[in-house]
């Protein structure tokens, strides 16, 4: 797709082909941090190029941009969007810590993931708590980025003991986990307050981790899909651009029990949710989105997980402590 959108003819200025060439990669680099995918490149960059050329008083520039643009549209329009439009999604792994870990361990933590070979085609997020985000700013390694496990709902105020998406951004953290099972059942956070969390952290800006999942007396009781379409409902009331969205089927059953879902029960939900997304939001979001799973994956399970056509990563408690995760993130590469 770059190589389409900068494909320049040679009359095209030196100059000008660097200025544009720098953009664009710019551009690029943007889309993939706001966890956009192959898909949706191209009208990303047709936007922000738009946005560009309506600001810029520099003709040289002003001239490049316009040529990329002319370009862009012109690939859009003969088809080259659709193309992309397969869902080739890149897979994606979390470590959600939990309230795990001290300085000393978290530094250990880190500097095994910087000294690990990872497989460079997934998007790898660590989840410390709070109190050690700023830490692991510091320590986490490049192609690593850090996730807060919660924030509010509001940007600031009265409500001692939270944190706010804003805060989250001033330190440099771009993305939040929401909805996890342990804030819905323990904390007792309803499907309202998910809501206005996920509304409220992608005004912000920050990406977000949706979470959604059966107890084990709703499965038996053969409610799994009435729950997560109810889950899936609130937290697509707080999305209005999904491309920062990735959500998490974890059924809580699964969650730190050692009982993993088989692969056929998670690819039969993460069909359904895509499903969900197709008929409720759209066909270009449910292509799109990651649909991640979690509940006690290790590195023994991961690969059959992985497997899976509408697995599209993992989100990881208890393993992503311990040197598997390694494993687990280059599950798709030892398929
Ligand atoms: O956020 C992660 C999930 O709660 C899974 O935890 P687990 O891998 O320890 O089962």
């Amino acid at each position: 797709m770059l190589h389409t959108i900068c494909k320049f003819n040679s009359n095209v200025m030196l100059g000008k082909l660097y200025l544009s060439l720098g953009i664009c990669v710019k551009l690029l680099y943007d889309s993939k941090r706001n966890g956009i995918n192959k898909g949706q490149n191209v009208v990303f960059i047709c936007n922000k190029l738009s946005t560009i050329a309506g600001n810029l008083k520099n003709t040289t520039l002003l001239s490049g941009v316009a040529y990329i643009f002319h370009q862009a549209k012109r690939d859009v329009s003969s088809g080259v969007q659709a193309k992309n439009m397969d869902p080739e999604r890149q897979f994606f792994v979390g470590g959600n810590w939990k309230m795990n870990g001290s300085r000393r361990e978290i530094e250990d933590l880190l500097k095994n993931l910087e000294k690990a070979d990872l497989n460079p085609e997934v998007e790898v997020i660590v989840a410390p708590p709070s109190v050690y985000l700023e830490f692991s700013k510091c320590r986490v390694p490049k192609n690593i980025m850090l996730a807060a496990q919660n924030c509010f709902k509001v940007a600031k105020g009265a409500f001692t003991g939270e944190i706010s998406p804003a805060m989250l951004k001033d330190i440099g953290i771009e993305w939040v986990i929401l909805g996890h099972s342990e804030r819905r059942h323990i904390f007792c956070e309803t499907d309202t307050l998910i809501c206005e969390k996920v509304n409220h952290s992608r005004s912000e800006g920050l990406c977000v981790i949706a979470c959604v999942g059966e107890k084990l007396e709703e499965r038996e009781a053969g409610k799994t899909q009435e729950v997560i379409s109810q889950q899936m409902k609130s937290i697509a009331e707080g999305v209005k651009d999904w491309s920062g969205v990735v959500i998490a089927y974890e059924p809580v059953w699964a969650i730190g029990t050692g009982k993993t879902a088989t692969p056929d029960q998670a690819q039969e939900v993460h069909c359904r949710i895509r499903e969900w997304l197709k008929e409720n939001v759209s066909p270009t979001v449910a292509a799109c989105t990651r649909i991640i799973y979690g509940g006690s994956v290790t590195g023994k399970n991961c690969r059959e997980l992985a497997k899976q056509c509408d697995v599209d990563g993992f989100l990881v408690g208890g393993a992503s402590l311990k040197p598997e995760f390694i494993d687990i993130i280059n599950a798709t590469k030892q398929k």
